[in-house]
């Protein structure tokens, strides 16, 4: 819905910025230069015009390529200059020191030809920016991707994936299959992987083979049971609604890892529910709900007074959480059992609020978006604990569930270092 606005708005800019070869109007203040690129450009994408235009504007630099409308700040031209004496390319940090460029900084000169941008800075100093980088790089460019490409799910969407099963030793032995894993568990935000020795060591070095493991209150690698040794309904043998964990902590855990070494007895089975594909309803059915969930901060606490274990966890934080530049869900928090009071806004948002996390609600619960699988030893269930609900149906008899978190930005990094985008 925003996309279609900024389509708009990027034609009616685009409509503006000359044609190749056009003379300059005659009322153009004096010092505003303008021209096209020396020649047309490699595409990115087929459908798109391989033109290049570009225009020293008063207060920035704007350049069409392809297509793609971008306004670039001067300072941040100068910002962001990869030449030796700016840029360690060996260590892909920043040399320049920000703090000594003059904010109103302006080219004295500039040059377009069909690969590069050249701008000549007061100083003497050259910067070059391939075009194809600054679209890469553009805020524009970055508002019509997603961080993240997904593949919403409800029960039905997920069955008929079809996702195949990764199997232990493949999975431990062969980067093709872990990328294959990770590829699966980024676009679903669940994956599974098989023929693991039921046992805490081994879902350890399973855990391990993706990420660093998060240790937590709750311990490195934990296995627990229904023996209420924590002060949470985790250690029972009731239900659980739909929830996401650690919704108390500031930085709730980013994976979480579930392994069932044993159970004798009845049901005991898993809940899981893609929490961005009910926001996603809920953004399209009523853009207001969303937004009220993505504005108002939540308190989730977690106090534990038993045996030896005493823990006050505070998290803050809206229950959906979204990149300001394109709106792209990217975290929810989602857990009525741990939720704390709400005190951070006044009465009458508190009203909206309740309205909207209702409407979120009422979509989670449908039946049809309930993925059940119940937890059978040797097969070690991975979740992104920032998307993917999870529950549990009540059970009865002994059952043994190990497992741990896993710390996101270690999940994210192997993932990148494997050719996937995350
Ligand atoms: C997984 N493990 C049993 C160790 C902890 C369970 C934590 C439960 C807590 N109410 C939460 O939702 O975060
Ligand atoms: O017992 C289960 O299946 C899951 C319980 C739970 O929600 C948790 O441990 O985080
Ligand atoms: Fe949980």
């Amino acid at each position: 819905m925003t996309f279609t606005r900024m389509f708009v708005r990027l034609g009616a800019c685009l409509h503006r910025l000359p044609k190749r070869n056009a003379q300059p109007p005659a009322l153009w203040p004096p010092g505003i230069t303008r021209g096209p690129c020396a020649a047309s450009r490699t595409q990115h994408t087929a459908s798109h015009s391989k033109s290049c235009l570009w225009q020293l504007r008063e207060d920035y630099f704007e350049l069409s390529v392809s297509g793609l409308l971008m306004r670039f700040d001067y300072v941040w031209l100068r910002d962001h200059c990869r030449s030796a004496s700016c840029y360690n390319t060996k260590t892909n940090q920043r040399n320049l020191d920000t703090a000594t460029v003059e904010l109103g900084i302006r080219p004295s000169n500039i040059r377009v030809d069909e690969e590069t941008l050249f701008l000549t800075w007061p100083d003497g100093h050259v910067t070059r920016f391939n075009l194809s980088w600054l679209v890469q790089n553009s805020y524009e460019g970055q508002k019509q991707r997603a961080v993240q490409p997904r593949i919403l799910w409800n029960s039905e969407i997920y069955n008929e994936a079809k996702v195949p099963a990764i199997s232990c030793e493949g999975f431990m032995t062969s980067d093709e299959e872990l990328k294959q894993f990770l590829k699966t568990f980024l676009l679903y935000g669940i994956a599974f992987v098989e023929d693991v020795p039921p046992t805490l060591e081994a879902t350890e070095t399973v855990a391990q083979r993706v990420s660093l493991i998060r240790e937590t209150m709750y311990g490195r690698v934990w296995n627990f049971t229904s023996d209420f040794s924590r002060g949470d309904t985790a250690y029972t043998k009731l239900a659980l609604d739909r929830h996401t964990d650690t919704s108390y902590f500031q930085e709730p855990c980013g994976i979480q890892v579930f392994h069932c070494l044993r159970h004798e007895g009845t049901g005991g089975r898993t809940l899981l529910v893609d929490g961005f594909h009910g926001a996603d309803k809920v953004l399209k059915e009523a853009p207001g709900n969303f937004e009220q969930l993505s504005r108002v901060p939540i308190k989730h606490e977690y106090i534990e007074n038993v045996g030896a274990y005493h823990n006050h966890m505070i998290g803050v934080g809206p229950v959906l959480n979204v990149y300001p530049w394109n709106n792209e869900l990217y975290m929810i928090r989602y857990n009525n059992y741990d939720r704390a009071v709400i005190n951070t806004v006044p009465h009458d948002t508190v009203q909206r609020w309740y309205v909207a996390h209702r409407a979120l609600t009422t979509e989670l619960r449908k039946p049809e978006n309930e993925l059940w699988v119940k937890l059978k030893p040797g097969k070690v269930l991975f979740i992104d604990n920032w998307r993917v609900l999870h529950g549990r149906e009540s059970f009865t008899g002994l059952r043994q569930l190990c497992g741990c978190y896993l710390t996101r930005d270690d999940v994210l990094n192997t993932a990148r270092s494997l050719g996937l985008q995350a």
